[in-house]
Order: structure tokens, then sequence, then C-alpha cells
């Protein structure tokens, strides 16, 4: 199988085996031009042979139009995921016309109905999601923290920082430091200002930017890279079955 995951700023795409195990892997940056990057790798796709492609898109219907056209050439079957939030793994709350595919399969590959959890993305947004045995309660939307940094540096005049690194929640005594550690301190004060409220939901942290962000949480984390892939694999899974 072929597994995509176009988010906002990188595709990541997994290749496994018949029994499920990732044979390739590789995330990209697609600078917006995801059907392009896709036919730089359809030599290496066209090897291995998939016998079929399940997708994950946040991309919108132009780009997914410019991918499905791209895929098309392969003629190996695909799919896009649809949101159900009347799943058998899951309910949600949430209106499934709106939530993205990715926060949703994310959710998807890491409930477990004995649980409660919040399962925290770190890509290009930042979004946080809580599931109360197996049932989606809702959630919040963040820009990352990359985003955050762009936004004070096109909104103001003096806040020229492009670059730097987010290492520290403490007060800043230097521009520089006040605005990464400010831009940092807002998204790990949410999270625990949530894990606060929600005390017995695990915290679930996944997406590019987990690393940086779990490090300032002060309660236990768990980082999963995997919980994408798992929510596509149970996905295609359940529809096979049904
Ligand atoms: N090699 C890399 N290229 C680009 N971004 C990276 C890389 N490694 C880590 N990142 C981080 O990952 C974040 C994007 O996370 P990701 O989960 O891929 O987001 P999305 O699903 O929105 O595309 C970026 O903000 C960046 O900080
Ligand atoms: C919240 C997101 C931007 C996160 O995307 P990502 O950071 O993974 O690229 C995406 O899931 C999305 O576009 N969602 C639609 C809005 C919603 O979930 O309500
Ligand atoms: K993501």
């Amino acid at each position: 199988m072929l597994w995509l995951d176009l988010g906002n700023t990188r595709l990541k795409y997994w290749l496994t085996d018949d029994i499920g195990q990732i044979v390739a892997h590789d995330a990209k940056q697609h600078l917006q031009a995801p059907a392009e990057l896709l036919m730089g790798l359809t030599d290496r796709f066209e090897r291995y042979a998939p016998d079929f492609i399940g997708i994950s898109s946040v991309l919108g219907d132009n780009l997914n139009a410019k991918v499905s056209e791209t895929l098309s050439r392969l003629n190996i079957p695909f799919e896009f995921v649809h949101v159900d939030a009347a799943h058998t793994l899951m309910k949600s709350a949430y209106n499934d016309q709106q939530l993205g595919c990715d926060r949703w399969l994310q959710m998807l590959g890491a409930v477990d109905k004995k649980k409660r959890q919040c399962v925290i993305g770190c890509g290009t947004a930042v979004t946080i999601d809580l599931i109360d045995h197996a049932e989606h309660l809702g959630g919040y939307i963040f820009p990352s923290i990359y985003l955050q940094r762009e936004s004070l540096f096109s909104g103001t005049k003096q806040i020229t920082i492009s670059n730097g690194t987010f290492d520290s929640v403490s007060q800043g005594l230097t521009t520089q430091d006040a605005v990464h550690r400010g831009i940092l301190l807002s998204i790990v004060g949410a999270i625990n200002e949530i894990s606060h409220r929600h005390p017995n939901f695990e915290l679930i942290m996944t997406g590019g930017d987990a690393a940086i962000i779990s490090q300032h949480v002060n309660r236990p984390v768990r980082l999963r890279d995997d919980l994408l892939l798992n929510g596509l694999a149970r996905y295609f899974d359940y529809r096979n079955k049904s």
C-alpha cells in the first residue's frame, strides 16, 4: 500500500508491505505544488508497485484535483479519505463538513474506547482535540509557532525577527527572546491549561513540531509519529469490511 498525507507544509508518504510494515517513508516540503512533487516521486512509487493508494489531504479541491490527475497516470486505484463523524471507532460532535481530515485521522489512529485522550497535532497549525472514551468532544486550533512569528513580523514595524530557536518559556530580555518565548508559551500554556481542566486525559502529540513543544509541557506526553498512518490504515480497513 501507499499512504499519502498532504499537510499544509509537507507531503508525507509511507509504503507498507502485506503485513503493514513500513518499507519506505519520507516527508518533503511541497511549497503548494504537491502534484509536481508527486510527479518526481512516481518512479519510486512504480518500483514498489503498491496495489492501493490511500490519501489524507487538507489542501482543498483545486490542489486535490491536480494530485488526482498525477496519480491517475500510475494506474493504481486511489482514494481520498472523507471525515465520518459517525464512524464505528469514534463518534464526533464536531461539524464533520469542516473537521480537517488529518485531525480526524490522527484521532482515529489514537482512539481507545477505554481511555480519555487529548490528541495534539503540531503541524502548520497546532490542533488540540479531546476524546472521551471514543467520543470526540471538540477542540482548538492555533497558528503554529512559525506562523505566529510570521504574523508578528508582517504586522509590526519593529519586530524584524524571522529566525531563531524556540527553546524556552521564561521571560525574555531582548526582542528576539521575547518573541520566541512568548510564542512558545502561548502554545505550551494552552496545553497546560487544557490538561489542567481535563486531568484524566492522556496527552498524545504528533507532527513536525511535537518534539519542540512537548519538552515544556508539565505533564507526561506520549510522542507518536505513527498516528496519521495508523488512522489511514484503520479507516481503509474498516471501509473494506463494511
Ligand atoms: N525537514 C523539515 N522541513 C520542513 N519542516 C520541518 C522539517 N522537519 C520538521 N519540520 C517542522 O514541521 C512543521 C510542519 O509539520 P507537519 O506535521 O509536516 O505539518 P503539516 O502536516 O501541516 O504539513 C514545520 O513547522 C517545521 O517546523
Ligand atoms: C487545522 C488544519 C489547518 C491543520 O492542518 P495541518 O497543520 O496538519 O496542515 C487542518 O486540519 C484543516 O484545514 N482543518 C479544517 C478546519 C477544522 O478542522 O475545523
Ligand atoms: K499535520
